[in-house]
């Protein structure tokens, strides 16, 4: 393992000379620099404090697991400070960049084999580092692996990483709504349970596709349709027909991973043993082979901005077009997406309803056609996938995703009635939305916040200036000030309707991180009643709390179709609650089902258990049956709370038993 360097790096902005911008993300922007008295060359990543007063647990956490950290496929912070109102973050310079920019650069169609190999093994091996040391990564993705200049792989960014052991409010924000949505594990969007590592794996195997093909699946969508979809369809693998290069244990590893049912995935420790691994080689191999011939990371930093800068030229007479955006956004790495719900509903809906698949995934219907089809898939194991979704053969005759406003709608039966409830609690559904704000405003305004203008390589002034306050030490202080309360110490994006307020505080700002005024583009096609941006989008379990179904009635409800809300004012305002009435019911009725096979289980009541079972297709009707179902229900809640607390205390244990053995080893010698 690599040795945490002893090399001292200097506590003050003077000390550093910053060069040319190499990357940004939602919520920062990484400069090339020299540390002067080092001679070292250096990335830096600059945050602007004062736009993310709301966000500062969560940077200080970020930085706190980036400086205590050691592992040589994690990127750690050398240290950080505060310049004026910038945090600077002092890290080892990734000269190659990360591996979504090299792709956009030079390979986009993704990579050969021996180099995913390769980079999946480093990425794995850090996977394995964080997991045994409780952490959960939440973001895995090919922009967040970095490469050096000899083909060093590193993980990087903890903005939402979450640990395992912590207990309360922060042992809560592992049922936080958090990632970005192509890579989000079903479980993390369904909020039912809460997630664990195995929402990395998930993760994990949607980069390996997306390094495969130069995209993540889905990546083309908006993102209430990349929602359904990851929580409707059969999960993306590799094609038969189309990835033919491909090799038959890279495919079953994909599918090991993108498994739905999380406790089916593997440990990432159990994945490294995977004889897919056998492709992988030395480091080096990837320094020659990807490397080779690329222009300096600023150089292709400054072209992918141009390009991007293009895009949104040539685009922007179609700006309502949220495709277009996704992309733009995937193209920077980031993701800045929109999450009104009623926004959601006018982006899925301006999917093309022609049955043509699409550009980005020419494969989709098929795939999920062939992967229906268990005859033509068992050679290569993906068969298994389809058995683990038995709901997908039903589906796989009709289109994937919601093309309009009815198909989301109507498809509110089967969808899970979680993440629509997590939606319309939190993405700003309110009566506001929609009535001061019509689908057309709302495209209009929407994702656009983080375009880029201005000439790369220029340093921001407040990066440089104000050199006033000076941090001892590489963390931020426990006690650093936050002016709002952050629920689950996590990164939580509150809810800001309006671009004065966007722009000038709260979090969004923070992840949005461009202050509009430098870029009077965006200012233009940001103005006016702006509907939710984020980065990566987070939601909290409070804020998906009962609570607010509290006036949901629970008897069955049946729903005519609905009008596409704008032509049926009176439709489109009683919708939302007859949504969450049916929601409810399919829910509790779910729910209900559980309870009993878990009585049946425990009290051994196998014979009536059919007739319980079939029983609750009718909601219980006596004042006996309610209150046998409450007490069923707090039965399994401290049940739940139990076991959650066993598994803690058992990480804990083998936290404990590990650092105790490695003490043990190093005494030995
Ligand atoms: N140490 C580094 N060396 C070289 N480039 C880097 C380094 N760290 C980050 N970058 C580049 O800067 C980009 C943004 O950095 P980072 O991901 O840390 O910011 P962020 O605001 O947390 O991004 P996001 O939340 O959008 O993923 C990265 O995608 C990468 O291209």
């Amino acid at each position: 393992m690599e040795h945490v360097s002893e090399k001292r790096f200097p506590l003050n902005a003077k000390d550093y000379k910053l060069y040319e911008e190499v990357g940004e993300g939602v919520s920062a922007s990484v400069y090339r620099a020299l540390c002067i008295p080092l001679n070292e060359i250096v990335a830096i990543k600059v945050l602007d404090l004062e736009k993310c007063n709301n966000d500062l647990d969560g940077i200080r956490r970020e930085v706190q697991t980036m400086s205590l950290i050691d592992h040589p496929n994690l990127l750690r912070a050398h240290c950080s400070f505060t310049a004026g109102h910038n945090l600077w973050v002092v890290m080892p310079y990734m000269a190659g960049g990360s591996c979504l920019h090299i792709m956009k650069s030079a390979f986009p169609e993704g990579f050969e084999e021996p180099v995913i190999a390769t980079l999946l093994r480093e990425v794995l091996k850090a996977l394995v580092y964080l997991h045994d040391h409780g952490h959960i990564h939440r973001d895995v993705k090919a922009g967040n692996i970095l490469i050096d200049s000899n083909g060093a792989v590193k993980l990087a960014d903890f903005g939402v990483s979450a640990c395992m052991f912590d207990t309360g409010d922060r042992q809560r924000s592992r049922n936080t709504f958090v990632g970005t949505p192509c890579w989000m594990a079903p479980e993390v969007m369904q909020q039912l349970h809460g997630y664990d590592f195995k929402a990395d794996i998930w993760s994990f195997g949607i980069t390996a596709l997306e390094l495969a093909h130069g995209h993540a699946p889905f990546s083309k969508y908006p993102p209430m349709k990349v929602l359904l979809m990851t929580l409707q369809n059969a999960p993306p693998g590799l094609d038969y027909e189309r990835d033919k290069r491909f090799s038959k244990s890279f495919k079953e590893l994909v599918a090991t991973c993108l498994v739905k049912d999380p406790k089916k995935r593997p440990s990432s420790d159990k994945l490294l043993k995977h004889h897919f691994f056998k492709h992988a080689r030395p480091v080096e191999y990837l320094a020659r082979t990807i490397l080779e011939g690329l222009a300096p990371l600023g150089d292709r930093f400054r072209t992918l901005k141009a390009k991007e800068a293009d895009l949104l030229v040539q685009n922007k007479a179609l700006y309502e077009d949220k495709d277009q955006l996704s992309q733009k956004e995937y193209i920077r790495g980031i993701s800045a997406w929109n999450f009104n719900l009623e926004d959601l509903k006018s982006q899925a809906a301006l999917i093309p309803d022609d049955g043509t698949p699409n550009a980005e995934e020419p494969d989709i219907d098929k795939k999920q056609k062939d992967r229906s089809d268990d005859g033509r898939v068992p050679a290569d194991g993906l068969s298994s996938v389809s058995a683990n979704h038995p709901d997908v053969a039903s589906r796989l005759d009709k289109e994937d995703g919601f093309n309009n406003i009815q198909d989301l709608e109507s498809s509110l039966p089967s969808f899970p009635s979680k993440p629509l409830q997590a939606l319309k609690g939190c993405f700003d559904v309110g009566e506001e939305d929609v009535t001061n704000t019509s689908p057309r405003d709302l495209d209009t305004d929407s994702g656009r916040s983080n375009e880029t203008s201005g000439p790369s390589g220029s340093l921001p002034q407040n990066a440089i200036a104000q050199q006033k306050k000076f941090l001892s030490g590489s963390l931020l202080p426990d006690t650093f000030p936050s002016s709002k309360k952050v629920i689950d110490g996590d990164r939580d994006y509150l809810q800001t309707k309006y671009s004065s307020e966007r722009n000038h505080s709260g979090p969004l700002s923070y992840r949005q991180k461009r202050d509009n005024t430098n870029h009077p583009l965006v200012d233009d096609a940001s103005e006016g009643a702006i509907v939710q941006r984020k980065g990566r989008f987070k939601v909290t379990s409070a804020d998906i709390s009962p609570m607010g179904q509290a006036n949901c009635a629970y008897g069955p409800v049946s729903v005519a179709p609905a009008s596409p809300p704008n032509q049926n004012p009176v439709a489109a305002a009683i919708l939302p609650s007859l949504q969450c009435i049916l929601q409810q019911n399919s829910f509790q009725r779910e729910e209900l089902i559980k309870l009993i096979k878990y009585a049946e289980q425990s009290y051994g009541k196998n014979a009536e258990s059919a007739d319980a079972v079939e029983s609750l297709q009718a909601p219980p009707v006596t004042s006996r049956e309610r209150d046998l179902y409450f007490q069923v229900v707090q039965l399994q809640q401290s049940l739940g709370t139990l076991v959650e607390e066993l598994q803690r205390q058992k990480m804990k244990n083998h936290q404990l038993e590990k650092q105790l053995s490695s003490m043990a080893s190093k005494l030995e010698k």
